[in-house]
């Protein structure tokens, strides 16, 4: 067990005393040790390729300067692989964006939680979400000091990549949303809810769809994403899909006498496929006016390799309007519009530190404040989960709301398929029952969660 660090956590250190150790990579031979050995540096060379491979483009748009930025980037770049293949400390921040102050106060906090026997914060000794989040960090630094090619995100083409191998599958989803929003006035309660739990676990099995994890190739969603949906049921480990419904079923038919709004956030993960199935949901939400407003919360740098931004939204939406299937264009014309008109779409510097969320109340008042105000709040994928959990070594059975440690802003939900060794709320034997079947069941994304806090 690890002592609450104080600073950290502040009066959160009150709360709960002690509290499971951090992954980390430290361990030869463990996941996270093989993953940031393997997989990180396979993540930079592939950044370093993108840059190369723009160096013509670099050059029509700002001449010599543009080469030479390329070239001051990619070394940057290549230096960054060299710190962490030979275990180098972390180094300071040197970019003046605004969160670069946290960024480097994280670093002294954790340097003053050495003690003796852990003497310096690298790449194999610190703990694997602050290892992971720092890398993305430093690879948007050396764009940063890159100008004028800094506004380049060296993850852009294997996002687009996974939207076009994923072209049949999109067909059918936006298909499916245009047909059922003829028919959705005339459903009854119960065709509704089977609605509602169909485009959910479609949301679910999107997010086996990110490019961190397998950063050579991308998983595209190739087969109808509506017929397998019954074969893949038994992989839903906790699912607490009606609570969601009861939730919000009850504020609509209360909305009339009591709610005004119903307010939905997505915690939002990755572009291409997985963001089509979220974008899919709001719609869907909105149409069957289980919510009334819609806020998405993405990322604004790039960020795990296929994580949303801004311009990734835009894009896809451009290449919905361009499709020639009738039932893609209308997706991509409405959507523009909803983002015009009634969709919120936000990015706030927290979502790109490297901190848990329990200390969102304390490192990022105002988002803690705005996610006060949701009615439901849902966090896609596994990244969000380790952050929701503190990446801890939890046990499997420790009930979900203790593991968040504080953070209850409103009800929430997480959505994620299983890519690390962190899972909390499981029936007891359960984690146990499974790893005598799958020994690699944490971590292939083959199992998913819908996995709820709050009051109802
Ligand atoms: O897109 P997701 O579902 O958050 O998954 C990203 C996952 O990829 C990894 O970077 C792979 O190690 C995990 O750390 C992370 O949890
Ligand atoms: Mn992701």
């Amino acid at each position: 067990m690890e002592e609450e660090e104080g600073a950290e956590a502040g009066p959160l250190a009150v709360v709960m005393d002690v509290l499971p150790p951090r992954m980390t990579p430290k361990e030869e031979g463990s996941l996270p040790y093989l993953r940031i050995k393997d997989q990180t540096p396979t993540i930079l060379t592939k950044a370093i390729d993108a840059l190369h491979r723009h160096k013509s483009e670099f050059f029509e748009k700002h001449g010599e300067v543009g080469t030479e930025a390329e070239k001051k980037a990619i070394s940057l770049l290549s230096k960054l692989r060299n710190e962490l293949q030979t275990d180098k400390p972390f180094l300071p921040l040197t970019d003046n964006c605004l969160d670069a102050d946290i960024w480097n106060k994280y670093l002294e906090y954790h340097h003053t939680l050495l003690n003796e026997n852990n003497k310096k914060i690298s790449w194999f000794q610190s703990p694997w979400l602050y290892v992971e989040c720092y890398m993305y960090r430093r690879i948007h630094e050396a764009l940063v000091l890159s100008s004028p090619i800094s506004y380049f995100d060296v993850f852009k083409e294997s996002k687009e990549r996974n939207f076009f191998e994923s072209q049949e599958a999109i067909k059918t989803l936006c298909s499916y949303l245009q047909d059922l929003k003829k028919r959705i006035e005339n459903l009854d309660e119960k065709q509704l809810k089977d609605e509602f739990l169909k485009l959910f676990q479609i949301v679910l099995w999107g997010n086996k769809c990110d490019l961190a994890l397998s950063p050579n190739q991308s998983i595209p969603q190739t087969s109808s994403p509506l017929a397998v949906l019954e074969d893949l049921k038994p992989y839903i480990l906790v699912n607490n899909l009606d609570y969601l419904w009861s939730l919000l079923i009850s504020r609509k038919k209360m909305r009339q006498e009591t709610f005004s709004i119903t307010r939905v956030d997505f915690i939002m993960d990755n572009a291409g496929f997985e963001l089509v199935t979220d974008l899919v949901m709001a719609d869907f939400l909105l149409a069957s006016k289980l919510a009334t407003e819609i806020h998405f919360h993405g990322k604004s740098i790039p960020w795990f390799v296929s994580d949303t931004n801004k311009n990734d939204i835009y894009w896809l939406i451009e290449q919905l309007k361009a499709a020639n299937t009738k039932c893609m264009s209308e997706c991509g014309i409405n959507w523009e519009y909803y983002l015009k008109h009634s969709w919120i779409y936000q990015d706030h510097m927290f979502w790109t530190l490297p901190h848990e969320y329990c200390t969102m109340s304390q490192v990022a008042t105002d988002l803690y404040a705005e996610l006060e105000k949701s009615n439901l709040i849902l966090f896609k994928g596994d990244l969000n989960y380790r952050k929701l959990v503190g990446d801890r070594k939890w046990d499997f059975t420790v009930p979900f709301h203790q593991a968040l440690n504080g953070f209850h802003p409103a009800p929430l939900c997480s959505i994620r398929t299983l890519k690390t060794e962190v899972q909390v709320g499981l029936a007891p034997g359960q984690g146990e029952e499974i790893t005598d079947t799958d020994p690699q069941w944490m971590t292939t994304g083959k199992y998913g969660i819908f996995q709820f806090d709050g009051a109802l």
